[in-house]
């Protein structure tokens, strides 16, 4: 048996829309693989009751069927779903590196990361993959057609992921279809800061970087809170704040001695708008981990 544990993730960080994704130290996943004529899914842990088992409809069944490697295979969620935090890719990104390695296929991390996005394919109707590169590889990662770009950062951040769903399928629905010029000139400006700052660990660059104009709007508006928690968290000290992925999950990033009052400005607010939440106070951090034989 082999045992891997996939982090959240958390994708576009404003100005980065479907490109960039960052590793985060928690929650995560995990999944356990054993060797079987064919492949079974058994799901329990957070949300678990909302995932099918069944290996057509689940995003570990289509990287075991990429990798052509049948397999007994038990996820246990930390991550869970319709959040933002990548909770189908933490899933099928550990079933990747589990299952490369119980067949011995062979493949590189970067190899894994096309894989993996085949689940994504499944349940957001697109194969991005700007969830399943950081979470198989780790600290901030840029995916374009050309492939992934990664550096390894430690930038201190706080999720707060409130009591609703928004499925990724339907936030992709609300993206804008076209952008203007002078906001296709900001969000390269802002883009290429943040993605200096995260090659710095420099929460100010990427916080300023992850201003975004185009898409992040249209989102807000799925999230019930959304403003408040954002004044919230900047007041306490976020150096930018947007939201995590599809949402509902929001991101702010910061400096570490901010971190606790940050967590709670945020899960206050959403309690003024009558929403439950909880904060995670973690940074960017590595990639999927594999452990074998229960070591
Ligand atoms: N292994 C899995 N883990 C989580 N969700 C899964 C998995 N397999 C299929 N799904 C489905 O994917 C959807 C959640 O994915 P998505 O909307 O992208 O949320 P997230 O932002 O958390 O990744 C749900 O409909 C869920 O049932
Ligand atoms: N780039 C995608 C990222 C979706 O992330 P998730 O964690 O919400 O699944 C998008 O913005 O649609």
């Amino acid at each position: 048996m082999l045992t891997v544990r996939a982090p959240a993730t958390s994708a576009n960080l404003g100005s980065g829309f479907d490109v960039f994704g960052v590793a985060l130290g928690t929650p995560a996943d995990v999944v356990r693989v054993e060797r079987a004529p064919e492949t079974t899914i058994s799901v329990t842990g957070a949300g678990s009751e909302y995932i099918p088992e069944d290996p057509e409809k689940n995003t570990v069944g289509a990287v075991a069927k990429a990798l052509d490697a049948p397999a007994r295979i038990r996820i246990d969620k930390g991550v869970r779903p319709s959040s933002g935090l990548g909770s189908s890719a933490a899933s099928a990104a550990a079933a990747a590196v589990a299952l490369n390695a119980l067949y011995d296929r062979g493949r590189s991390r970067e190899e894994l990361v096309p894989i993996a996005a085949e689940g994504e394919a499944l349940v957001s109707g697109e194969a991005h993959a700007d969830n399943v590169a950081p979470s198989l590889l780790g600290g901030f990662t840029v995916v374009t057609d050309d492939g992934v770009t990664q550096v390894d950062a430690s930038v201190p951040v706080v999720v707060c992921l409130p009591d609703i769903s928004v499925s990724t399928r339907d936030a992709r629905g609300v993206v804008p279809e076209s952008a203007t010029m002078d906001e296709l000139v900001d969000t390269v400006g802002n883009a290429a800061t943040l993605a200096v700052g995260m090659s710095r660990n420099d929460p100010d660059l990427v916080g300023t970087g992850m201003a975004d104009t185009v898409v992040t709007p249209e989102r807000t508006k799925l999230i019930d809170g959304y403003d408040r928690v954002r004044e919230a968290a900047l007041e306490a000290g976020a150096t930018g704040v947007t939201v995590s992925g599809a949402g509902p999950g929001i991101l702010a990033v910061c400096h570490r001695q901010n971190q606790r009052a940050i967590a709670s400005a945020m899960v206050d607010a959403f309690d003024a708008a009558g929403v439950e939440s909880r904060a995670y106070q973690t940074a960017v951090s590595q990639g999927a981990t594999l452990y074998r034989d229960g070591s």
